[in-house]
């Protein structure tokens, strides 16, 4: 590796090299991990630094080499080289490294999502990220395959990229843990039969999280039966606070605008504040009794009664399922939007007056929803990665006893997992015509 090839733009650095090392890393006496790890030197942080901020100086000092590269055996090509910076160089406009771990990584949603995560396309063009993917023995060349194209993407803000198949490994440190992964509901398959295989992937991630991730990190739950999933997580890490679990239902509503705005004639930006009520299933409740069409009520907007509480209501239901039948594969890219919209709603504050949904913990809800299940409900947030629930809403004996079935089907649900939530034995009276959005 010569000095000389090195050129001062931050693509060019990427692209001429790659730390690519593998390693055989001993677990447990009984687990061999077989872990790969791409990785950005800490000097590419600094180096970042003229990336970000820099933009009219076009000065970048040469490369000096000050370590001796013997001593740094995991470190490859330009990645061993320690740039000798002037302090002024040094900035403040780039934000501390934050670890991303998604689970699934092989799989099609993220695929979309994991790109989008690295363009800075979810939180924000000064955030560098080190995204850390979980797969699994089935998938862990198809998971190179994907850090190689994470590789030759060029993304200045990613730093790191590490893959694994062992959740202890891999949500070190993690302030975000995106969990996709999870077995499709096969033909013949039992429901319960679902909870159960997913809700053992879920406990054990759950244990994995409250052992190693950060003790404030913010867990997105996308396998489904989601809602379940993510009780089940939760109850697994003790450690971690209940209301730092969210089950995706952000699809759902995006679903929900965008049949509003079709209905109503109106660009899609028009409808605000849509609440996704219980579980991602078709049980759901979207919620049109709140929701605002250029900031009226939809019910004065579209005059359309029967079409709000019948079509309306079953096509955001079984959007997925239809959606299944005409692409032979169920939604990954409208889903991975979604994932990026439910992780900026926590990042950056609320609209005025808006909300968003999110399936969260029910406990000290104020619509008298049952506690101890999680559910989609209205949420606000200040931008913190926090939230609180919307108190201002109607809950109309329509909205109430809809919504009441999606309480049910929780319930039920969660009485099936039991055995994985630390609550006894399980029993599973499954509502018969529960189903995912994806099942018709
Ligand atoms: N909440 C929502 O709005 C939505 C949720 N979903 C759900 O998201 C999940 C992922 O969807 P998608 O990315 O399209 O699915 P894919 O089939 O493309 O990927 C799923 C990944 O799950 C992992 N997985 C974990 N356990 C198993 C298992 N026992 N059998 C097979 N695969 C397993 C696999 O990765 P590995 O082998 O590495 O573990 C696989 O790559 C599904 O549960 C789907 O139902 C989908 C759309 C919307
Ligand atoms: O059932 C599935 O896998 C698909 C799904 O959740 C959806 O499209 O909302």
């Amino acid at each position: 590796m010569a000095v000389a090839e090195f050129t001062p733009s931050s693509s060019s650095i990427i692209k001429k090299t790659s730390l690519y090392s593998s390693q055989l890393s001993y677990v447990s006496t009984h687990q061999i991990s077989y872990k790969r790890r791409f990785s950005l030197r800490p000097l590419q942080r600094t180096h970042y630094a003229n990336i970000c901020c820099s933009v009219t100086s076009n000065e970048v000092q040469a490369p000096v080499v000050t370590n001796d590269l013997k001593k740094k055996p995991e470190c490859f090509g330009v990645f061993c080289l320690t740039y000798d910076l002037k302090a002024e160089e040094e900035t403040s406009c780039w934000k501390k490294l934050i670890n991303v771990s998604v689970s699934g990584a092989a799989g099609m949603i993220a695929n979309h999502l994991l790109f989008k995560l690295a363009a800075g396309e979810v939180f924000g063009p000064d955030q560098p990220i080190a995204l850390k993917l979980l797969g699994s023995e089935r998938s862990i060349q198809a998971l190179e395959g994907v850090a190689m194209e994470l590789e030759d993407s060029l993304y200045p803000l990613l730093r790191e990229v590490s893959i694994g198949i062992d959740p202890y490994e891999v949500f070190q440190d993690a302030e975000w843990a995106l969990l996709i992964g999870a077995k499709p509901r096969g033909p013949g398959m039992e429901r319960a039969d679902l909870l159960d295989i997913n809700g053992q992937i879920f406990a054990e991630q759950g244990k994995a999280l409250n052992a190693v991730a950060s003790r404030n990190v913010k867990v997105i739950v996308v396998g489904n039966p989601c809602n379940t999933n993510a009780l089940i997580c939760l109850k697994n890490a003790p450690d971690i606070p209940a209301k730092n679990f969210h089950a995706l239902t952000r699809l759902d509503e995006n679903r929900a605008k965008c049949q509003l705005a079709l209905k109503a004639g109106v660009f899609y930006d028009k409808v605000s504040n849509v609440t996704i009520w219980g579980n991602h299933s078709t049980t759901q409740v979207p919620d049109y009794l709140n929701a605002k069409i250029n900031g009226f009520p939809v019910k004065e907007v579209i005059r359309d009664t029967k079409w709000l509480e019948e079509e309306f209501t079953e096509k955001v239901q079984k959007r997925g399922g239809v959606l299944i039948q005409k692409w032979g594969r169920s939604s990954a890219a409208s889903t991975a939007v979604s994932v990026v919209d439910a992780i900026r709603s926590l990042v950056t504050p609320t609209p005025e007056g808006d909300w968003f949904s999110t399936g969260v913990y029910t406990d000290g809800n104020p619509y008298g929803i049952a506690e101890g299940i999680v559910f989609s409900m209205p949420c606000r947030s200040k931008g913190d990665g926090d939230y609180e629930l919307v108190k201002d809403v109607i809950i109309d004996d329509y909205l109430r006893s809809r919504i009441k079935k999606s309480e049910d089907e929780l319930l039920a649900e969660k009485r099936c997992v039991a055995h994985l939530t630390g609550e006894g034995i399980a029993v599973c009276d499954l509502p018969g015509d529960t189903m995912l959005p994806g099942e018709m």
